[in-house]
């Protein structure tokens, strides 16, 4: 069992994620495929854990970020199909190819240079082409450029024309009018095209949640396989259930009189006679400073986090002593029925919940869970003595 040295740890729920990915792959019509995101290794959630459990639970392929995520999950022994999200160098074309990896394409330019590279003996290099329909980040803005793409690629072996995609912006937003603006146009390239290729996706979580217009034949799924909601506008559409926590432990309890003070510039005194309980978190784990004043459950009651947070250690009121050991739920619930949302905290911070579990970072080991069942600790930091 890999080893950790210090009692903070995030605990993911695979049988939640399963459910999730389940019930999601279940509210779409047979044919459409879904891929999961997975990209930063998998919202925080642990690439490689979550890639078997989605796929186990139904999805048919992956999508990433980055080349480098595709690379490490195919030398984990991932067979899936995974599409990079993010533009690839074209001198890198090979690296996607010999690993059978979909890459996004969103000029001619681009498809000649990477050509020049791919070097002999390597598959055709799967490409999805990326239309810019609204999102403004990358894609192709002109029917004609797709149609010059289109042409070329069925000219050379080098490359497999395996799919069109774009991307919503406002697709979690109650207005519908600029997703619609989107879906018009993403449908208009579709329709230029000679021969349409294996994969067209557009939806992201909201659009597989909210819009049954948005499925063409593949969706993209992030936020919501770890239950966590897609929209703040939209009424959460089988939200499912939050796979990530976040936990800790009391490492130091003290009784203060009124008057002394807590943590970095003093800045907070106390003003009766408190019990102070310290757990070794703080902001170089993602555990943000400008949490100061957010709650946490200390053995199953609500305690406020006071004083500034520090670098590896935060400190906490408590409603009465409690003993060293005594566990700390920052993101999440302990069975008491209080709970804290990834939600909670991301309102906190005055952000979104994507951010949230993004931030939690590789200094804090994940456990996976099945039922109360640990099954794996996987801790970034050290890979044991
Ligand atoms: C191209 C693309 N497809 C699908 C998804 C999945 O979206 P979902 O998690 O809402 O289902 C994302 C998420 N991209 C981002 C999520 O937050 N910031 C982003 O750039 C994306 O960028």
């Amino acid at each position: 069992q890999t080893q950790y040295f210090r009692d903070t740890w995030a605990e993911i729920d695979l049988d939640a994620l399963y459910q999730n990915v389940k019930t999601i792959r279940d509210g779409l019509p047979r044919e459409t495929k879904l891929f999961a995101a997975v990209k930063a290794n998998a919202y925080g959630h642990g690439d490689f854990q979550i890639a078997k459990e989605a796929l186990k639970a139904g999805a048919h392929g992956l999508v990433v970020a980055l080349l480098d995520e595709a690379l490490v999950l195919r030398q984990k022994g991932i067979k899936a199909p995974i599409l990079v999200l993010g533009l690839i160098r074209p001198a890198d074309a090979g690296v996607a190819a010999r690993h059978h990896i979909s890459v996004p394409v969103v000029q001619l330019e681009w498809l000649k240079e990477a050509g020049r590279t791919m070097g002999a003996g390597v598959p055709p290099l799967k490409i999805h082409v990326k239309c810019d329909t609204g999102m403004g980040r990358i894609g192709l803005k002109h029917e004609e450029e797709l149609k010059e793409i289109e042409q070329f690629i069925k000219q050379t072996d080098e490359f497999e024309f395996e799919g069109i995609f774009t991307h919503f912006s406002t697709a979690d937003q109650a207005s519908e009018k600029y997703y619609q603006g989107q879906l018009a146009a993403f449908k208009k390239f579709v329709s230029v095209l000679e021969t349409v290729p294996k994969y067209v996706h557009a939806a992201n979580s909201a659009g597989a949640l909210c819009h049954n217009d948005s499925f063409f034949n593949a969706v993209r799924v992030g936020i919501a396989i770890y239950g966590l909601s897609a929209s703040q506008e939209r009424p959460p559409l089988n939200k499912g259930k939050q796979v990530f926590s976040l936990h800790s432990k009391i490492v130091h309890v003290k009784k203060i009189r009124p008057g002394e003070c807590i943590g970095y510039g003093a800045a907070y005194q106390a003003e009766k006679e408190e019990w102070i309980a310290t757990i070794p978190v703080g902001y170089a784990d993602g555990w943000l400073r400008k949490l100061e004043g957010q709650s946490v459950i200390a053995g199953g009651e609500r305690a406020e986090i006071v004083g500034r947070i520090c670098m590896d250690q935060t400190m906490v009121r408590l409603p009465h002593y409690m003993p060293i050991g005594t566990q700390v739920t920052l993101i999440g619930g302990q069975g008491t029925g209080d709970f804290i949302t990834v939600e909670e905290i991301a309102e906190k911070l005055d952000t979104i919940n994507y951010e949230v579990i993004c931030m939690i970072n590789f200094r804090v080991p994940r456990f996976y869970k099945r039922g109360s069942k640990l099954i794996e600790v996987e801790n970034p930091l050290f890979r044991g003595v």
